[in-house]
């Protein structure tokens, strides 16, 4: 079985990017999105990214970016993934995934079993399909979970991951009921919005880890 793989995401300082590369995260999601509790300038970003270590993944997650700005990013932050959380199309990811050395993950809504057959939409078009809730307040990092349930005997077209409301409470659960490969937690691991828990990082990848060996 492959090892899991743990993003933890909305991080903005280099103590909490420290703990999480520490406690076994494999990937380290910066959000550039001003509405967000959690949002970083590009400059932040690019001075963060520079914190992560070549074994772990820096991922930018951005939200209804236009062409320029986003080629701009790209190049000031260099990350190894782009996470698109809104309502990008497959075509503009696929100009994105043919032009780049770039990952390409779409976040895409899951609130019934005919969203995530319009998921597949972007088999070609992206690396990976991270799952989350519908959207709320917020497209994302909302701390709520889509039903489980739906992803059970999905028959998944491509590489995936599993986010909204994860947290240690719950993503032990969540790894044995759906199998997610790839965890995703932002606001189940804050004390308040935008600021981060080292403690809770710590107890969602302890967790994480613990749930995939026992399922080996
Ligand atoms: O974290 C945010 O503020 C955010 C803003 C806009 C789009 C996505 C955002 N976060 C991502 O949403 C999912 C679920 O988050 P949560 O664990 O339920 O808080 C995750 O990928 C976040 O990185």
């Amino acid at each position: 079985m492959a090892d899991q793989l743990i993003k933890i995401c909305g991080l903005t300082t280099e103590e909490t990017i420290d703990a999480a590369v520490e406690a076994g995260a494999t990937h380290i999601g910066l959000v550039h999105f001003e509405k967000s509790p959690r949002h970083l300038s590009i400059a932040d970003a690019a001075k963060l990214r520079a914190r992560i270590p070549d074994s772990v993944k820096a991922v930018l997650l951005t939200v209804n970016m236009e062409p320029k700005p986003t080629a701009e990013a790209l190049q000031e932050v260099q990350p190894d993934v782009l996470q698109l959380h809104g309502k990008e199309t497959p075509e503009w990811l696929s100009l994105i995934k043919d032009n780049s050395k770039l990952e390409v993950w779409k976040a895409v809504g899951i609130k019934d079993r005919a969203a995530l057959e319009r998921a597949e939409k972007f088999k070609d078009a992206a690396h990976r399909l991270l799952y989350d809730a519908a959207a709320g307040a917020l497209p994302g990092g909302n701390g709520l979970a889509l039903d489980w349930r739906l992803l059970l005997n999905h028959r998944h077209v491509m590489p995936w991951g599993l986010a909204g409301g994860l947290g240690p409470h719950n993503v032990a659960d969540a790894i044995r009921y759906t199998g997610a490969p790839l965890v995703d937690a932002s606001s189940g691991l804050e004390s308040e919005p935008g600021v981060k828990d080292i403690g809770k990082i710590r107890a969602f990848c302890e967790a994480a880890l613990a749930a995939r060996k026992a399922a080996a």
